[in-house]
C-alpha cells in the first residue's frame, strides 16, 4: 500500500500500489508486464493523478509544459490500440485499457483479483482522492464501476461471459477514501443466457455496499471464448 504523503504530511493521497496486497486465493487474470516499462509509466501517471486531482498550487505551468512534452513524445513513439480490432476479448491490450482493472490505464486503481476455489473474486484496495465522491468517501459511480468489473470477472471465474442487462447497487454506508477496501464477488446461478451475480464490498467489518447484476451472454458466442471475459 501506498505510504506518501500530500503537502501536508498527514494524509497519503496515492491509491494502492496492488502489487502489495497480501491476499490469499490464487491471482486471476494476472496482465503480463512486457518489459516496455508501460506499466511502470501508468503507474507513475496514477500517482501524477492523485497528486494532480489531491493538491493545490501556486503555479505549475511550468508542469505544464512538462506533461505536454511528454504527451507529444508518447504520440510520436506508440502505437494506438484500434478498440474494434481485438483477436479475441481479454488479450493484454484489451484488458490493459480497462478503467477499473487495466495495469496500462491510469484511471484505473488497479485491481489485483484472487480467485478461491468456490468461485469467489476478491480483490483488495484502497483509493485516493481522486475517486472522492462526498467528502472523505469515494463516489457512488466509482463504486458501481468497481462491481460491474467484479461482477464479470466472478463470471469468468465461473467460465462464462456476460454483458451487463440490470445491476443493482444498493449503498448502506458511506465507503471510506483512503481506508483498505474489500470486494468479493460470485457468480449466483445461471439459466440458459441469463447470469446472476451478487458482489459485496466492506471496510473491515463494515458493509459499505452490495450489488446483485444480471448478465446476459452474447448470442452465438463461440464455445473457446466462453471463458474468457467479455466487456462493453
Ligand atoms: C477482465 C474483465 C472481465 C469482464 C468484466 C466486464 C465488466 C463490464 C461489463 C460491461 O460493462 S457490459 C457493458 C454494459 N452493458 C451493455 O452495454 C449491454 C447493452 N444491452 C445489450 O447489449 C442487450 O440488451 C443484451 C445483450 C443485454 C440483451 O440483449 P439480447 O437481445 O441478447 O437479449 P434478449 O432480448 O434475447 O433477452 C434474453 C433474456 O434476457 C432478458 N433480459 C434482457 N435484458 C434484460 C434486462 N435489462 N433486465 C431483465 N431481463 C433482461 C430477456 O427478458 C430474456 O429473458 P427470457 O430468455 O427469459 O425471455
Amino acid at each position: 500500500m501506498s505510504t506518501d504523503s500530500s503537502a501536508s504530511g498527514e494524509q497519503p493521497v496515492e491509491t494502492t500500489d496492488p502489487g502489495s496486497v497480501d491476499a490469499d486465493g490464487a491471482p486471476f487474470l494476472q496482465q503480463p508486464d512486457d518489459g516496455s516499462g508501460h506499466l511502470e509509466l501508468a503507474a507513475e501517471l496514477r500517482r501524477l493523478r492523485g497528486l494532480v486531482a489531491g493538491s493545490t498550487f501556486e503555479d505549475v505551468h511550468d508542469a505544464v509544459a512538462t506533461v505536454r512534452e511528454l504527451s507529444d513524445h508518447l504520440e510520436k513513439v506508440g502505437t494506438r490500440v484500434n478498440p474494434f480490432t481485438y483477436e479475441t476479448w481479454g488479450v493484454p491490450e484489451h484488458i490493459g485499457a480497462n478503467p477499473a482493472i487495466g495495469s496500462r490505464n491510469p484511471i484505473s486503481p488497479p485491481l489485483e483479483p484472487v480467485v478461491f476455489p468456490d468461485g469467489t473474486v476478491r480483490v483488495e484496495l484502497t483509493l485516493g482522492i481522486e475517486y472522492q465522491g462526498p467528502p472523505g468517501c469515494v463516489h457512488g459511480g466509482i463504486v458501481a464501476l468497481l462491481f460491474d468489473e467484479m461482477l464479470g470477472l466472478a463470471n469468468a471465474a465461473a467460465g462464462s461471459v456476460g454483458m451487463t442487462a440490470d445491476l443493482r447497487v444498493t449503498y448502506k454506508s458511506p465507503t471510506p477514501l483512503l481506508q483498505p477496501l474489500r470486494i468479493e464477488a460470485r457468480q449466483i446461478r445461471t439459466e440458459g443466457r441469463k447470469i446472476w451475480t451478487e458482489a459485496t464490498l466492506h471496510t473491515g467489518d463494515t458493509l459499505c455496499a452490495r450489488t446483485e447484476g444480471l448478465f446476459i451472454e452474447p448470442r452465438g458466442i463461440r464455445d473457446e471464448d466462453r471463458d474468457k471475459p467479455i466487456e462493453g
